[in-house]
């Protein structure tokens, strides 16, 4: 196996090099061969555009987008698009193969992408975020497809930027086509369940992990950093069943309660105030990195790559991480945690509820029928407990981290695939 050489170590955290990092270490535990390793390591298809945009005042100016096929090999690529400035090509590149894991982890017939655009969402009006959504659809009209590669929400993205994608394709296919994207608003074919499905996730995800550790959530505290689509529905849900959430955070602060943040009252505040929790009073305020090391049994990253890295790693005092965010923890960090004893729910395992309920979505648009969300939730419920099983069984068998086991069950079901289409 050529592939063995260890890889080399730069200064900045990487998310690529993270993503890679844990595929090597998984592929050597398995003992991949070489051409399966070569194919699976690098993206098919990487694209890059320019989107030149009017902005309200007159002006042009040019955002770059991204959409990276990591693989097509279990089926049509699936992933979110990101609008963020921090974007940028490595950073779609592993959130790509991540998806390209997390479907395989789930057992569902994707491969895996992402896309991404560079700009500041919250810093733009409805209508140069309609004008650029719809311009970076157009740039994608040959990559985008039902049976090709389909889109979803994911950070600064959403229902209302899904429908805009939506309609923009169908126009210039001459038909609705809805199937191309998933986190549709309802009206326009998208699930009951699917905006709260990541943290839905997130919540049977940390029950399992809880039972295994024999900690019982009604007496079990938690933190969550960030509180968007993941990390607030994970808060709602899991004070639901229990858990006490002691602190939570967005990109403004972050804010504690010993008593516990009443979570109802932090999303009707965030509501009201521009998507975000600047100026909460339901906790006294703290920084995003005192949040990250706080005494509390639960830690949900829900926000970014890398918050949890060597600079911190060794102070984390959480029993158990929960990673609702993808690549939340630098890989430089990952013995340190392991070391100490937490227990980890790797990002591709925890925070797939989401690209299962968009399975769901992209099955009923095609069967032109509507489910409930009693059968959303039951069957996502029961594909994210069966994933758990496999991967905490793949962990104790080859006595390795959940992290690496949840790559090992996601290298071996693709690479397995692509031996019996004959890609040799
Ligand atoms: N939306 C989805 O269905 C899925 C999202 N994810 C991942 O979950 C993470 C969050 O995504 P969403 O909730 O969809 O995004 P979002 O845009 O709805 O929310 C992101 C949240 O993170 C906060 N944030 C940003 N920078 C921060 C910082 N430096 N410190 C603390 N908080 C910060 C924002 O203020 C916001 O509250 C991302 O890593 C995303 O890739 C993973 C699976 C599915
Ligand atoms: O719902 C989907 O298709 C993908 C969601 C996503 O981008 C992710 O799981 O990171």
């Amino acid at each position: 196996m050529a592939y063995l050489e260890p890889a080399p170590i730069k200064d900045k955290e990487n998310p690529f090099e993270s993503m890679m990092s844990r595929f090597h270490t998984a592929a050597q535990k398995l003992g991949l061969d070489d051409e399966t390793y070569e194919v699976l390591k690098s993206p098919t298809k990487q694209v890059i555009v320019n989107l030149p945009i009017t902005m309200d005042d007159g002006t042009k100016k040019v955002f770059e987008g991204y959409r990276v096929i990591h693989s097509d090999i279990l089926g049509p690529s699936k992933g979110g698009v990101r609008f963020d400035p921090d974007v940028n090509l490595d950073e779609v590149k592993a959130l790509a193969a991540w998806m390209t894991w997390k479907c395989a982890v789930v057992d569902i017939p994707y491969g895996g992408g992402k896309g991404g655009i560079k700009c500041s969402p919250w810093e733009m009006s409805v209508g140069e975020l309609e004008r650029l959504t719809r311009a970076y659809t157009q740039s994608m009209y040959e990559i985008f497809g039902p049976d090709r590669d389909i889109p979803a929400p994911d950070m600064g993205t959403g229902p209302r930027e899904m429908a805009w994608m939506m309609d923009e394709y169908s126009k210039a296919h001459g038909r609705t086509v809805n199937a191309v994207v998933t986190g549709k608003p309802l009206v326009l074919g998208g699930s009951l369940g699917r905006v709260e499905a990541t943290g839905r996730g997130v919540m049977v995800s940390t029950l399992v992990a809880l039972e295994k550790l024999r900690i019982n959530p009604a007496h079990a505290t938690c933190a969550i950093q960030g509180f968007g689509n993941v990390g607030s529905n994970a808060a709602l849900l899991l004070e639901e069943r229990g858990l006490k959430i002691l602190g939570i955070s967005d990109h403004t602060g972050a804010y504690w309660n010993d008593q516990g943040i009443d979570i109802q009252e932090a999303i009707a505040y965030r509501a009201q105030n521009g998507n975000n929790l600047e100026g909460f009073k339901g906790g006294e305020m703290v920084t995003n990195e005192e949040l990250l090391i706080a005494g509390v049994d639960v830690l949900v990253p829900a926000a970014k790559e890398d918050v949890i890295t060597i600079q911190n790693a060794d102070k984390i005092q959480a029993k158990l991480i929960v990673e609702g965010a993808n690549g939340p923890t630098s890989f430089r960090a990952d013995n340190i945690i392991h070391e100490k004893g937490v227990w980890v729910v790797p990002d591709i395992l925890a925070n797939a509820g989401g690209v299962t309920v968009s399975y769901f979505e992209w099955v009923q648009n095609r069967l032109g029928y509507k489910w409930t969300r009693e059968r959303v939730n039951r069957r996502s419920d029961r594909i994210m407990k069966e994933a758990f099983e496999r991967v905490y069984h793949t962990a104790q068998e080859y006595g390795v981290s959940m992290r690496i086991a949840s790559y090992m069950v996601a290298i071996s079901k693709v690479a397995e695939t692509y031996k019996y289409r004959g890609g040799f």
